[in-house]
């Protein structure tokens, strides 16, 4: 059985209501994921997964968190190659680059060799119903390609 785990950074909540979108998608295609935070999680943990659904949101100017920059640093030598990746996060188009860390966070991923099997997914603030709806359906559409490529 392939194993997804789903890490999120989120100070207000939007990113973490994502999360547990995506989380509802992936257990209707029939696995069970693992929800974490991103500062609850160690690399050895994360290397164990097949899948990861990474969401965070933007902060500085187009800025990673703190706390995601830490852990990408950390994953700096691994190799992620075999893995299957997708990103996700909330921003705040107001700050000009909106959510500009799914995109650094997904150049971080593709760059240790995991594989990107599902676009990058962006919503504007929180998640408006359709958004919502979206959410759950690429957390069921990540689960399944991931369950075809085994
Ligand atoms: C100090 C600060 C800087 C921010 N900078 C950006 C930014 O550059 N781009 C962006 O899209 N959003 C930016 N945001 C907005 C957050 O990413 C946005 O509020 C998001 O919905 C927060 O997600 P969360 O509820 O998961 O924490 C910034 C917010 C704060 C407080």
């Amino acid at each position: 059985m392939q194993k997804i785990l789903i890490i999120y950074a989120s100070e207000t909540g939007n990113t973490e209501e994502m999360a547990a979108r995506i989380a509802e998608g992936v257990q209707k295609a029939g696995i069970k994921p693992a929800v974490q935070a991103v500062d609850q999680i160690s690399i050895d943990e994360l290397m164990k997964y097949d899948g990861l659904m990474f969401g965070s949101y933007t902060d500085g100017m187009g800025d990673l968190p703190y706390i995601v920059e830490d852990l990408l640093d950390e994953l700096n030598g691994h190799d992620l190659t075999g893995k299957a990746a997708m990103c996700f996060g909330s921003g705040d188009s107001s700050y000009g680059l909106f959510a500009a860390a799914v995109d650094t966070i997904q150049e971080s991923f593709v760059r240790y060799g995991a594989e990107i099997i599902e676009d990058a997914f962006k919503v504007e603030l929180s998640m408006t119903e359709e958004e919502s709806n979206q959410a759950m359906h690429i957390g069921e559409s990540f689960a399944r390609k991931l369950m075809n490529r085994a």
